[in-house]
């Protein structure tokens, strides 16, 4: 079993690993579940709280980010903004997808970056897709414009329609983790 994982990972890997085709890489990206090099989290402020930055430069329309979590349906995800903490309910990303409302609850602090990107509804650098794979949407941001590095990545939450409850930063400062 770990020798046929490592075989078809490793092979899997090396033929995207490389690739720039951003279904390629969003593809990876999301079997995989990392995050690409180049990309980092950063305290901003009390306001913002953390965003995520780039270290290196990224080019337009390349895959950038998942934002990953538990896909759960519209009444789990009811369900769970009945049992949260304010807090934890800016990681509960809802969404249209074939006709049906789904949830993409992020609100386990599990590392990855595609959660901590901001909202900005004036100049976004990103813009969000849904990638299907295996029959299964995922919430992927490609780079709406070449970005430079140190940027802020950033898309607008309205404009995406991702609604999320959005409570100021500050008063999460010491908010509890799932
Ligand atoms: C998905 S989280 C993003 C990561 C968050 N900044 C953190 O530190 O955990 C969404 C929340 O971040 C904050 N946020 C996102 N964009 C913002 C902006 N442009 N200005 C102020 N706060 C923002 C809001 O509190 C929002 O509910």
């Amino acid at each position: 079993m770990i020798i046929l994982t490592t075989i078809f990972f490793g092979n899997f890997s090396k033929k995207y690993a490389t690739a720039k085709n951003p279904k390629d890489d969003a593809k990876f990206y999301t079997v995989t579940g990392g995050d690409k090099v180049g990309l980092d989290v950063k305290y901003i402020n009390a306001f913002k709280g953390r965003g995520i930055f780039t270290c290196a430069p990224f080019e337009k329309g390349e895959f950038l980010l998942e934002c990953r979590g538990e896909l759960i349906s519209k009444q789990e995800c009811e369900r769970r903004q009945r049992i949260y903490h304010d807090c934890l309910k800016v990681f509960m990303f809802e969404f249209h997808f074939n006709g049906k409302l789904w949830c993409v609850d992020a609100a386990k602090e599990d590392g990855s970056l595609g959660r901590l990107v901001n909202d900005d509804n004036l100049n976004p650098n990103a813009k969000m897709k849904y990638v299907t794979i295996q029959g299964k949407p995922h919430l992927c941001l490609l780079a709406a414009r070449d970005i430079s590095q140190g940027e802020e990545i950033t898309y607008n939450y309205v404009k995406e329609q991702i609604v999320m409850f959005v409570p100021q930063m500050s008063s999460c400062l010491q908010y509890p983790t799932r």
